[in-house]
């Protein structure tokens, strides 16, 4: 390997770099900070030259067949980091029926489908999910079945006829991907908390009408704001009778609670909310078990709704919105005034929701607002892959709220995965429903075409016989010819990923890049939503 140019600067790395076959390859790689260049670099050229070690067809320690050709996975970024790997070929890379044929449904061998262009690329059941012409269609999804490319397709199959289209995702990322995939200025993709902020500020009316007491110029607290402000509300109610260190640790306590209570209804305006946290106290939805001081009076529901109620003055004072008000505020607005919810159901003939599953009862209010009488509504989910039941989101409630609310709806099931071998999917089954019970309607997914892969399970007693043995394994794999970037170490909390782990990777010489954060909200997926 011949590595032509080599040109470095503070921030970029550029190699061209030459095969002994005579292939040339461009690899950038951009970092924004010196340390993980030190990383990166030497990790980027180990894999490339990797790239040119021949594989054996059967994985060694693993025993299953091996894609014939090497693939880099993008070096994706930690928090604070961006980075890029692309590579591009300027040879012909690989044997032509490695390559993906245009007009042909990959694991569909019969050949093109049939019928509307945008539809053409999907197989039977994700066309006649994205072609449903129902007006309510919920689309259950299990993982790797193409829900954002059947969500694409649908809203590219609806823009062609000539509707107009909202589609709210859960991440800034996934909004850029459905507008990135239908390449059309005519499609609102966004998050719930950013169109939320585009109907509150909208200049065709003004949200003084609803009687809230809040201007169009309102300001959005952040979580620092908010416990301000609440602190500020328990002092004037608590002065004298609670220490300071008292305040402080409720005012975290009651953060928390609010944020759970928010979300329990479609909005907490005119609503009894001593009821709705009486309803979380039983149902142990809310958490208070932190504060035990003799002069803080009982928090039962009536006190908590008190101090609810002092903590939204404490915002309307500063004509301010929390994250959670954003949300509820629409939809009070979509609710009470009724010229503004004719506005958005004129402007908007099809509402498609993504991450169904994640959604809670103000965001389904709200979807179901702007649908109104006449339009469309359109939600893909996986009840399994719900990550958000910590803020009030209940995914079988979600799936119930919307046949009950629409029980003429039409529901669709895409059950083949385009991701993972057979055995992952059954593997994945039997721990998703080890103890709990298959639902009724549960489809099992099936993989679309053989693929290499296995399933190992290993019990371990200690973390450093954990961390000593995942190093192992890391290194049988990469003796087997696999790259660097073909492995990733998953865990479920940063503890685990700590000390042992790290040590044990360093020692072995293993590059590696660690994801996520300690903190909640410093973590990249919960920044994104914000
Ligand atoms: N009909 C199809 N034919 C061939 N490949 C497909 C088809 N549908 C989806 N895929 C491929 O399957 C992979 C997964 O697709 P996609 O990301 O849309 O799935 P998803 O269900 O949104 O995934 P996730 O599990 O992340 O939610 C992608 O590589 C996509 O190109």
């Amino acid at each position: 390997m011949i590595f032509s140019q080599l040109r470095q600067t503070s921030r970029c790395l550029i190699k061209s770099v030459k095969t002994p076959q005579g292939r040339s390859f461009r690899a950038s790689f951009a970092y924004r900070d010196r340390r993980i260049g030190r990383y990166a670099v030497p990790a980027l050229k180990r894999s490339i030259t990797q790239m040119f070690v021949s594989r054996p067809a059967v994985h060694p320690w693993v025993g299953v067949p091996l894609a014939s050709r090497p693939f880099l996975l993008p070096l994706s970024a930690g928090p604070g980091i961006r980075s890029r790997f692309s590579l591009k070929t300027s040879a012909r890379e690989g044997p032509e029926d490695e390559k993906p044929r245009k007009g042909r449904k990959a694991g569909n061998p019969k050949g093109p489908a049939k019928g509307n262009s945008s539809l053409s690329a999907l197989n039977d059941e994700q066309q006649a999910a994205a072609s449903d012409p129902c007006h309510a269609i919920y689309v259950k999804a299990g993982p790797g079945t193409g829900k954002t490319q059947m969500l694409a397709a649908r809203v590219q199959y609806l823009l062609e006829k000539k509707r107009s289209v909202l589609v709210f995702t859960f991440t800034k990322r996934a909004a850029l991907e459905i507008k990135e995939r239908i390449n059309s200025k005519s499609v609102v993709a966004a998050t719930f908390h950013s169109i939320c902020l585009g109907i509150l500020t909208s200049k065709d009316y003004n949200i003084e009408d609803l009687g809230t007491g809040h201007s169009k110029n309102f300001k959005l607290f952040d979580e620092d704001d908010a416990k301000d402000a609440l602190k500020m509300a328990l002092w004037s109610r608590l002065q004298g009778q609670a220490s300071l260190e008292t305040i402080n640790k409720l005012t975290d306590t009651l953060m928390e609670a609010f944020k759970v209570v928010k979300n329990l209804r479609p909005t907490t305006y005119k609503i009894d909310m001593a009821q709705v946290f009486q309803e979380a106290l039983d149902g142990n939805k809310i958490s208070l078990n932190t504060i035990s001081d003799k002069h803080v009076p009982l928090l039962d529901a009536a006190f908590l709704a008190e101090l609810f109620g002092l903590y939204q003055r404490e915002l309307l004072l500063n004509n301010a919105l929390d994250l959670a008000d954003l949300l509820g505020l629409t939809v009070a607005l979509l609710q009470e005034v009724p010229y503004v919810r004719r506005f958005y159901n004129n402007k908007y003939s099809d509402i498609l929701v993504d991450e169904f599953q994640d959604t809670n009862p103000p965001q389904f209010a709200l979807a179901s607002l702007l649908k109104g009488d006449a339009g469309n509504i359109f939600v893909v989910g996986d009840a399994d892959q719900m990550i958000y039941s910590w803020r009030g989101t209940d995914s079988t409630v979600m799936g119930q709220n919307f046949q009950s609310r629409w029980p003429d709806c039409s529901i669709r099931t895409l059950s083949e995965n385009y991701r993972s071998p057979q055995v992952t999917l059954d593997a994945s089954r039997a721990v998703l429903y080890h103890e709990r019970a298959v639902p009724p309607d549960y489809q099992p997914l099936r993989a679309s075409a053989h693929k290499p892969g296995g399933v190992f399970y290993v019990a371990i007693k200690t973390p450093k016989e954990e961390a000593h043995t995942t190093v192992s394994i890391i290194q049988k794999t990469l003796s087997a010819g696999m790259c660097f970037s073909d492995v990733a170490v998953l865990y479920r909390t940063k503890r685990q990923a700590s000390r042992d782990l790290q040590e044990c990777l360093k020692d072995a010489g293993i590059p590696f890049i660690i994801l996520g954060s300690d903190s909640l909200w410093e973590n990249k997926e919960v920044r994104l939503h914000l």
